[in-house]
């Protein structure tokens, strides 16, 4: 039995190194890039206008209130030359248009009156008053995103707007679930005495959708060793990580560990030192990453918290894995002897602001309806005295 902190790295350590490929960036949102996105032009690409109103040398307007000529329209456009501004004009000009050489200042709109072909400048301005200059956000050859980070709604956006239509990404994992359990119905279908409705293929799929991953299969396994062979077989050959649940322990009908070890994979662990989740199976298999997970339903969300999801964000080359943050204890709870345990709590903050973690209910197992109120998993360290007292400082993720 290994601990939590080198069953972790012993996961990672298993992983391939994360794959690229090129898209279309309207289909890269949730992707992790695998190299820079660098501008692809000045932002802004040319001096802009950053007002409705007239574009003017700002020496010209220094004894305004004075009327200037207006003698050209500068729309927001695209256009075959630079605009010029002669000296002692005004150029009448929109948000985003073009400032025209020589000019160095807006006036905006409600500064003035029109008054035919002039325009009347109401006050004097600073030079560059209302004025975008070229490349006064990011320069051509600046980085916008780096490597490892994933691009979300903001990040494309800022990509976009650089000039990049293709961004070359990490491939995203395809994620195979097997249900095992002949007791175990799927959701909908009748429950025959003896059966219990499935908690984890839900759990699993929700939490993989919740995170972006949508290249997901599931399946239902019976708990004869040839159907975990043939199910396992199946999902290695389709599958960049498979999850089973169920079937990873001692039990005459405990099929998962030899039936991946028939299939040719290597095991990198079985059971970590943790509860609940202790019986958890690693295994490599080609490419593939197998994680028996126990099929208890908290183990299964255990597992899938601690080990499954910053598997998966290393998988596609995320930089950041998901935060443990520190809050004390509001009561005392129980701790394991010689194993983590795991405990689903609902985090507030005390008097000072600082993070406080209340203990639930229901936490054997075999019960999920908890999670209802929770919002953190608490990591309790072993304790000789099978305790961890309030105020104790201990770490968490969200659920
Ligand atoms: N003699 C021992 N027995 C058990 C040990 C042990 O060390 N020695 N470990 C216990 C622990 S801890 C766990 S966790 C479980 C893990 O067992 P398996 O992975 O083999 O899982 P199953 O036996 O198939 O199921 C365990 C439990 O979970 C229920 N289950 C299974 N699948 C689902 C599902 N999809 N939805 C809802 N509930 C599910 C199943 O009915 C069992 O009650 O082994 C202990 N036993
Ligand atoms: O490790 Mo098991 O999940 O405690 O019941």
């Amino acid at each position: 039995m290994i601990d939590t902190d080198l069953a972790l790295q012993k996961i990672l350590d298993a992983l391939p190194s994360p794959d690229s490929t090129e898209l279309d960036l309207d289909a890269a949102l949730g992707h992790v890039l695998a190299g820079p996105a660098i501008a692809a032009l000045d932002l802004p690409p040319f001096d802009q206008s950053a007002v409705d109103g007239y574009a003017v040398r700002h020496a010209d307007i220094a004894d305004a209130p004075l009327a200037l000529p207006v003698v050209q329209t500068i729309a927001a456009a695209a256009r075959d030359a630079a605009p010029v501004l002669a000296p002692g004009t005004a150029a009448r000009i929109f948000t985003g248009g073009w400032l025209p050489l020589h000019a160095d200042t807006s006036v905006r709109q409600e500064l003035t009156e029109r008054d035919g072909d002039r325009v009347r400048v109401l006050q004097a301005l600073p030079a560059g008053t209302d004025v975008r200059r070229q490349g006064e956000e990011l320069r051509l050859g600046d980085t916008i995103g780096r490597a490892g980070q994933r691009i979300t709604p903001g990040l494309l956006g800022a990509i976009a707007m650089g000039g990049v239509s293709r961004v070359r990404v990490h491939r995203r994992p395809r994620i195979a679930i097997l249900i095992t359990g002949d007791e175990v119905a799927p959701p909908g279908a009748p429950l025959r005495p003896g059966q219990i409705a499935d908690a984890n293929g839900p759990l699993l799929r929700a939490h993989l959708q919740h995170w972006g991953y949508h290249a997901v299969t599931l399946h239902y396994v019976g708990d004869r060793y040839e159907q975990v062979c043939d199910a396992l077989a199946q999902a290695f050959a389709s599958a960049d990580l498979v999850l089973t649940t169920g079937g990873v322990s001692v039990g005459d009908h405990d099929h998962v560990p030899a039936a991946a070890q028939a299939g040719g994979a290597q095991t990198v662990f079985w059971k970590v030192a943790q509860k609940p989740g202790m019986p958890l199976y690693v295994a490599r298999q080609g490419r593939a990453l197998l994680f028996g997970l126990p099929g208890n339903p908290a183990s299964v969300l255990v597992n899938l918290l601690v080990y499954v999801r910053p598997a998966l964000a290393r998988f596609e080359g995320l930089a950041d894995m998901p935060a443990w943050r520190h809050g004390r204890l509001s009561h005392d709870v129980r701790a394991e002897v010689s194993k983590t345990l795991w405990l689903r709590m609902r985090e507030t903050t005390d008097d000072q602001g600082q993070s406080l973690l209340l203990p639930l209910e229901r936490q054997a197992s075999h019960m999920l309806s908890n999670l209802a109120d929770a919002t953190v998993l608490v990591r309790v360290p072993a304790s000789a005295s099978g305790r961890c007292t309030a105020g104790t400082m201990v770490r968490w993720i969200t659920l």
